[in-house]
């Protein structure tokens, strides 16, 4: 890939977005296009006709999505469900449509069949029933996996779709209602601690596994799969090691310095069980994970302690 290739990084603002320009700019790329959703809504075919119409981007990395943790997704499945076809379809066929030779679509691992085999493999999708809590933004994933894949097939262009596992880093979402675990976890340790180590109230039993990765460690695997020509269409992205959500919250709480006690509302959805990656495939091409869970949440809460005022808080 050529240092002056132009390339729009749809979410450019965003946690995994902000990741990749940041990447990418570090690596000499000089020819990056970001638009806020206010500039230009992706979720309009006109104001998408235009921006390819008069920016000309030949690549096109898609990390612009409605995202959101367990709660958001099972309360908002109408913009779940519509925000990401619109924001996806517009993308995908308008690059079809002015010649776009390189396209990486990013999904979630939330696309495999809530019961499926256990780590995840990619020849695992549409092979059972989904997770209910998020279905409807699993479904607009699988149409973009898939459209992406269509494209490929009957086209020959080099569009794919990673698949990346639950993500955090810097510039996560911290609002409460509507962020993943991680991120809500270390802000409810860390103003519990604030207030006298009270108690931390957490959702569901605390028992279903889930698998982290870095967002920085997500950008360098775009950046691989941008500078290198995969086989396939469709690649895990993910470090291949899960834990319990109980086993995150004590990590999270020793990090922070919490000594309080911890409730579980069983009120709230466990959601799926385990979601495991297998990321054979994504090793075989060449790309591994570098950062621990450990040490991200460290890097993590050093961002949180010095944004705290600022950070984002996505409100549905
Ligand atoms: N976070 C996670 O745990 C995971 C995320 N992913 C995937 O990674 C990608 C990025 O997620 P993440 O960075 O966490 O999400 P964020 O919410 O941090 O960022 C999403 C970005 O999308 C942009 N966006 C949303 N709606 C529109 C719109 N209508 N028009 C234009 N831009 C829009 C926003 O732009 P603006 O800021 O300008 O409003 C925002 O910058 C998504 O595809 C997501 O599905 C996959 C697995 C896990
Ligand atoms: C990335 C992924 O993200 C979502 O799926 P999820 O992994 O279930 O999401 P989550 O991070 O919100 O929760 C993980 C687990 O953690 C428990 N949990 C405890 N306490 C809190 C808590 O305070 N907040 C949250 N959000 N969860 C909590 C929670 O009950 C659940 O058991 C989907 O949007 C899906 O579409 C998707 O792609």
């Amino acid at each position: 890939m050529n240092k002056d290739t132009r390339i729009y990084i749809a979410g450019h603002r965003g946690m995994v977005g902000s990741a990749i320009w940041r990447t990418l700019t570090g690596k000499g790329y000089t020819n990056l296009i970001g638009k806020t959703s206010t500039e230009l809504d992706l979720r309009s075919q006109t104001q998408v006709a235009i921006f390819f119409e008069t920016e000309k981007p030949e690549v096109i990395i898609d990390a612009a999505a409605r995202v959101g943790g367990i709660l958001a997704n099972n309360n908002y499945p109408y913009q779940f469900l519509m925000e990401n076809m619109q924001i996806q379809n517009n993308l995908i066929d308008f690059s079809l449509k002015a010649d776009v030779q390189k396209f990486i679509f990013l999904g979630s691992s939330c696309i495999y069949p809530k019961l499926a085999p256990q780590p995840l493999k990619e020849e695992y999708l549409l092979t059972g029933p989904l997770e209910p809590t998020n279905e409807w933004y699993a479904l607009a994933k699988i149409a973009g996996v898939k459209s992406c894949e269509a494209i490929r097939k009957q086209f020959g262009k080099d569009y794919i779709s990673l698949m990346p596992t639950n993500l955090y880093g810097t510039y996560d979402n911290f609002d409460l209602n509507t962020s993943h675990v991680l991120p809500a976890m270390m802000r409810k340790f860390h103003e519990a601690k604030e207030n006298g180590n009270t108690p931390v109230e957490l959702w569901g039993s605390g028992t279903p596994m889930r698998e982290f990765l870095f967002v920085d460690d997500l950008a360098d695997a775009v950046i691989f799969a941008l500078e290198n020509k995969f086989q396939e269409n469709l690649y895990n992205v993910g470090t291949g090691t899960d834990l319990t959500i109980k086993e995150l919250a004590e990590l999270i709480q020793n990090a922070v310095g919490h000594t309080g006690e911890i409730l579980w509302d069983s009120s709230k959805p466990d959601g799926t069980p385990r979601k495991l990656m297998d990321v054979s495939k994504m090793e075989q091409e060449g790309w591994k994970a570098k950062v621990g869970l450990k040490e991200g949440i460290q890097l993590t809460y050093q961002w949180y302690l010095k944004n705290q005022e600022t950070f984002k808080q996505v409100k549905l």
